[in-house]
């Protein structure tokens, strides 16, 4: 039995801009995904998802070539995860050069699903590191995260960056721009907050979303490189270690995003409650339409706001995680 647990994430900012090339820097946070693995005697897989309720029912599927999940009701929500667990036993199976390798797997997760804290990146990230590693393959972290990200590529419709899966994989403040990846040492002391509306994005839609009106108007397109030059900007506040500036930027980017229509009504009445509230800085993180905003506050005024906030269902502290990937 091998055990592997991978880390979620905020962007301080970049989400969208970064499918197109722009820069983006996610923050790995003390919130995580566990993956246990056995290999079996075939080749089959079974996979529960702990976290994956649908109507009360927790879904548990076996998955071979033909094969639909031991659920009577197939919704998009349980292929899309078939697709990320498949594709990521698949990259196990591939570095070990075991192609016929059979697991059963269990998920858990503290992380909230499609709610922009990268809940699809730290399953994908620990699901290969786990079954590569109950194949005695020892894969490097950045061969995990490179891995994790043809899966997210593949799931999301060929439209995604690295920078979910480089960040869960790596921990730590990260930078991505197209296949750079870096981590960035000495990053100031981040007062994340967390607020949380219950409700869900489909980051695949939303990216498309943002694709086409990048496509249909030049203005637009002028405002994903305008994301671009904020988080720039926002990596020179953050090596002078100036975190009112990084605040300012992160308001500068949730605009950014919301003129790209990825924001919603309880995303943003989380936004302005943080803001009043007094924090430096609050936006949406992640794909948006529902889901997560993160703000700097290092009073506890922005989570005493926030659980008063009618939409918001839980307000929490995030610690950045230095710690990626990790065997447990
Ligand atoms: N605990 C889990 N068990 C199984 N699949 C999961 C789990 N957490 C996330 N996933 C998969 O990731 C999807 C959410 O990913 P996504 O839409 O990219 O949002 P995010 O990454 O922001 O959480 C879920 O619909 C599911 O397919
Ligand atoms: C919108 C995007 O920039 C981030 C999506 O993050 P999440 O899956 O919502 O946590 C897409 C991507 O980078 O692949
Ligand atoms: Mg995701």
């Amino acid at each position: 039995m091998t055990v592997s647990s991978a880390p979620g994430k905020v962007y301080l900012f970049g989400e969208h801009a970064v499918v197109y090339g722009e820069p983006a820097v996610p923050c790995a946070i003390e919130r995580r995904a566990r993956v246990t693995v056995e290999a079996r005697d075939d080749d089959r897989l079974r996979v529960e998802a702990k976290d994956l309720t649908l109507d009360g029912f927790t879904v548990e599927y076996s998955s071979g070539a033909d094969e639909q999940p031991d659920v009577n009701v197939p919704t998009p929500l349980v292929e899309a995860a078939m697709g990320y667990v498949d594709g990521a036993i698949e990259q196990a199976r591939d570095a070990a050069d075991t192609p016929d390798a059979g697991f059963d797997m269990t998920v858990e997760s503290d992380i909230p699903l499609g709610a922009g804290l990268g809940s699809s990146a730290a399953v994908v990230v620990a699901a290969i590191d786990a079954a590569a590693r109950e194949l005695d393959c020892d894969l490097t972290t950045e061969e995990v995260a490179g891995r994790a990200y043809r899966v997210e590529h593949e799931v999301q419709d060929g439209q995604a960056s690295r920078a979910d899966t480089f960040c869960s994989a790596m921990g730590g403040a990260v930078r991505v721009e197209g296949d750079d990846c870096t981590r960035i040492d000495d990053v100031p002391n981040l007062p994340f907050v967390v607020g949380y509306d219950g409700g869900a994005g489909d980051t695949g839609e939303l990216v498309a979303g943002v694709r086409a009106l990048r496509d249909e108007y030049d203005f637009a397109a002028d405002t994903v490189e305008a994301i671009g030059d904020v988080v720039r900007e926002g990596e020179q506040a953050l090596a002078d270690d100036d975190v009112p500036s990084v605040g300012k930027l992160m308001n500068f980017d949730h605009g950014l995003l919301s003129a790209l229509g990825v924001s919603s009504r309880s995303l943003d009445a989380m936004v302005w409650a943080a803001r009043d509230a007094g924090a430096m800085g609050a936006k949406l993180t992640g794909a948006g339409g529902g889901g997560c905003i993160v703000a700097l506050d290092d009073t506890p005024a922005t989570e005493t706001a926030l659980s008063y906030t009618p939409g918001c269902e839980a307000a929490f502290r995030a610690e950045l995680d230095r710690e990626g990937v990790r065997a447990e």
